[in-house]
């Protein structure tokens, strides 16, 4: 069952086309073999992250990124960087693709902090067992404050004029001098509080990073230790920048010190209409910034592969309104006219908006046979408040058909260990063969065995195999507690061996984090198998539902950035769900979001009264009239036919 080690020919620059798709436009096509920093700006469904993968597939088949140098690609979230990585596995070999590094940008701090802790200078050296913590945050600002000036022990009257959020932001988004010694000596009381609350965190009882603070840690440890910085930038030949528009100014930052004036060449692609993390820092005008800081050559994008040209026409109307000069895309499939449907629907209340939306996304499943993964269910916050109605609707519905929030275990669906440890799993209980799963468990034994001889190798893909059998009958006695679910995890991570799969993906190398995750995916799996009400102890439905693979998922718009689907239902397009309009940056670009995630429908609702409250089209009356520009109007739930298609 093992592969073969395979000796791969390279090929000509000249030769090579796109892997798995008919071509790139013109402008994709020179972007993927571009040999300088370059700047991609496209809109949605523009291939953005199509071109990356081809881009890859071209550096490493070709030798521009020759042995032993990586492709280093950097993604925000751990689905982004999930779907890269498997994009490039998809089409490239093993011994190809494994020369390709796709992670998140915390990720990529958070190694180079772990990996070369030692030579972060001493003062701000973080012990080995620190952990992180998400609860350190501007909200919390006012805490550090109270606790800095205890230590240092300043009067009421030193913290009073101190604003909260901009001493945060200075404190920990900015760069850290190399002696931190000196600034607990300096006369500026704000500073010695930002280098006390530091020292408490890096030195206290508990010991707490935040992501924050793990940046600003990474890029000093590469700012002040030169044959560090120059051996990253010699493994790394390329980076990649995904969702560029969504960098904050410490990613950036990072990047600056890590790979500008260096023979890295860097490929960004974005879009700043699907900009929605200003909240979170992202750099405005990151784009030309970086144009102008990189040499980066700009290319621009203009097709849409993703959505219907219906849906395309009204993307394009929606871009120009937030960027007047912004370029019309076009179809990518060449079609001038097709299918493609949005439509906006209001309801008397939140109930009938779920009876309605159940029979529809019903109707989608069974009459037209679209996969329930291929459907997407937005809100554009509290998803279980938003969907609670509908989670309930469904179930009333003659249909395995289930949606499920889905922001509660994306993160954890998107671990690697988790997904090997649920092939185990499906490997061992299926009655048919999974050779994508099968596959998947060789890519990781690949991965965590990249220092064994052959011989170790095939005596660890023996013993892969002997624990699948294992498995096999193991799990069919299994007791559902979670102490015995767990054993049967443990077995999987045996086969691998535990330290090797730490050492193999940057994420579990430090800390609890891996622990973590192996707790809560035996609580999942435990959930479901047998400790409540809806206990199986079937093991194949308890897989089928923990990876929700017959549930139509429901996240925020945040969470589906990058994704894309059939049918997007998007609930609730009502004031109280959008903070932000006055500033169309934030709200008018996630409105924008959850419209380009659509491939054939999107259907936008409206519930005069939700959760027993009425609500109003005030504010979202500018996302309305956008509509509207597009042609696209209002309709009454109340005149929905459900006797014929309602499509
Ligand atoms: N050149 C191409 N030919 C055919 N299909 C393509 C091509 N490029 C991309 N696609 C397909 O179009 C869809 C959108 O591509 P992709 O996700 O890469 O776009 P994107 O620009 O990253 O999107 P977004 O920014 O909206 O998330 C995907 O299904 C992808 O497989």
């Amino acid at each position: 069952m093992g592969r073969k080690a395979t000796q791969f020919h390279l090929i000509d620059p000249q030769t090579w086309c796109p892997v798995g798709i008919d071509g790139l436009e013109d402008s994709a096509d020179e972007a993927a073999r571009c040999e300088q920093n370059s700047i991609v700006v496209a809109g949605p469904g523009a291939g953005k992250t199509e071109l990356l993968a081809q881009r890859a597939d071209y550096l490493l088949r070709t030798g521009q990124c020759a042995t032993p140098q990586r492709i280093l690609a950097i993604s925000l979230k751990c689905d982004a960087a999930k779907n890269l990585r498997e994009r490039v596995c998809e089409r490239l070999p093993n011994g190809l693709a494994d020369r390709f590094d796709s992670m998140t940008c915390d990720a990529f701090s958070k190694q180079l902090v772990d990996r070369f802790r030692l030579a972060v200078p001493e003062f701000w050296r973080p012990e080995d067992d620190y952990r992180i913590e998400f609860n350190i945050n501007e909200s919390k600002a006012g805490n550090m404050i109270s606790n800095a000036a205890e230590i240092l022990g300043c009067s009421p009257a030193e913290q009073a004029g101190i604003s909260r959020i901009a001493w945060y932001r200075k404190v920990f988004c900015q760069r850290l001098p190399e002696d931190g010694t000196a600034v607990l000596d300096s006369d500026a009381v704000q500073q010695r509080m930002a280098a006390t609350q530091w020292q408490h965190y890096l030195r206290g009882k508990y010991r707490y990073l935040n992501f924050h603070m793990i940046a600003r840690l990474a890029e000093l440890v590469l700012r002040t230790n030169p044959r560090l910085l120059r051996a990253l930038q010699m493994t790394y030949s390329h980076v990649f920048l995904d969702e560029f528009q969504d960098m904050t100014n410490l990613h950036y930052d990072l990047l600056v010190t890590a790979f500008r004036d260096s023979d890295t060449v860097l490929t960004a692609v974005g879009d700043t209409k699907q900009c929605i993390m200003t909240w979170a820092g992202a750099l405005a005008g990151i784009t030309e910034r970086y144009a102008k800081e990189f040499g980066a050559r700009p290319f621009i994008l203009r097709a849409n592969y993703r959505s219907e040209p219906e849906l395309i026409r009204i993307i394009g109307s929606l871009a120009q309104q937030i960027e007047p000069d912004a370029i019309p895309p076009i179809p990518g499939n060449g079609k001038e006219v097709g299918e493609g449907q949005c439509r906006v629907i209001e309801f008397s209340d939140d109930v009938e908006e779920a009876a309605a939306l159940a029979k529809l996304l019903h109707h989608t499943v069974e009459e037209e046979e679209i996969d329930p993964r291929d459907i997407c269910v937005l809100c554009r916050k509290k998803v279980e408040a938003y969907s609670s109605a509908l989670v309930l609707a469904m179930r009333q519905q003659t249909t395995d058909i289930q949606v499920r929030d889905e922001t509660k275990l994306q993160d954890l669906l998107a671990e690697p260990i988790v997904q090997t440890i649920v092939d185990a799993l499906d490997l061992a209980t299926s009655g048919s063969p999974k050779p994508d799963a099968w596959e998947r468990l060789q890519n990781t034994l690949t991965q965590t065995s990249r220092s064994f001889s052959s011989r170790q190798r095939r005596l660890r893909n023996d013993l892969l195999s002997a624990t699948i059998d294992c498995l096999r009958s193991s799990l069919t006695r299994c007791d559902p507690s979670l102490e015995a679910i767990h054993t049967e995890i443990v077995r999987v991570l045996e086969a691998f061996g535990e330290n090797a799969l730490r050492n193999s993906f940057a994420q579990y190398r430090q800390g609890i984090f891996f622990d973590e995750t192996v707790t809560k995916l035996s609580k999942e799996l435990a959930k479901r198998y047998g400790t409540e009400e809806t206990q199986t102890l079937n093991w194949q439905e308890v897989i089928a539902d923990f990876t929700g693979v017959s549930s139509i998922p429901v996240m925020t718009i945040h969470k589906s950035k990058g994704l894309e689907y059939h049918t997007v239902v998007f609930m609730g397009l009502e004031d109280s769900a959008f903070n932000n309009l006055s500033d169309p940056s934030g709200d008018g670009n996630a409105f924008f979001v959850a419209m380009s995630r659509a491939k054939k429908r999107i259907i936008f609702t409206f519930a005069e009264s939700r959760f027993r409250r009425a609500q109003s089209k005030k504010k979202v009356s500018l996302l309305y009239g956008w509509l509207e520009e597009a042609g696209v109007h209002v309709e009454k739930g109340s005149d929905l036919n459900f006797d014929e298609s309602v499509w």
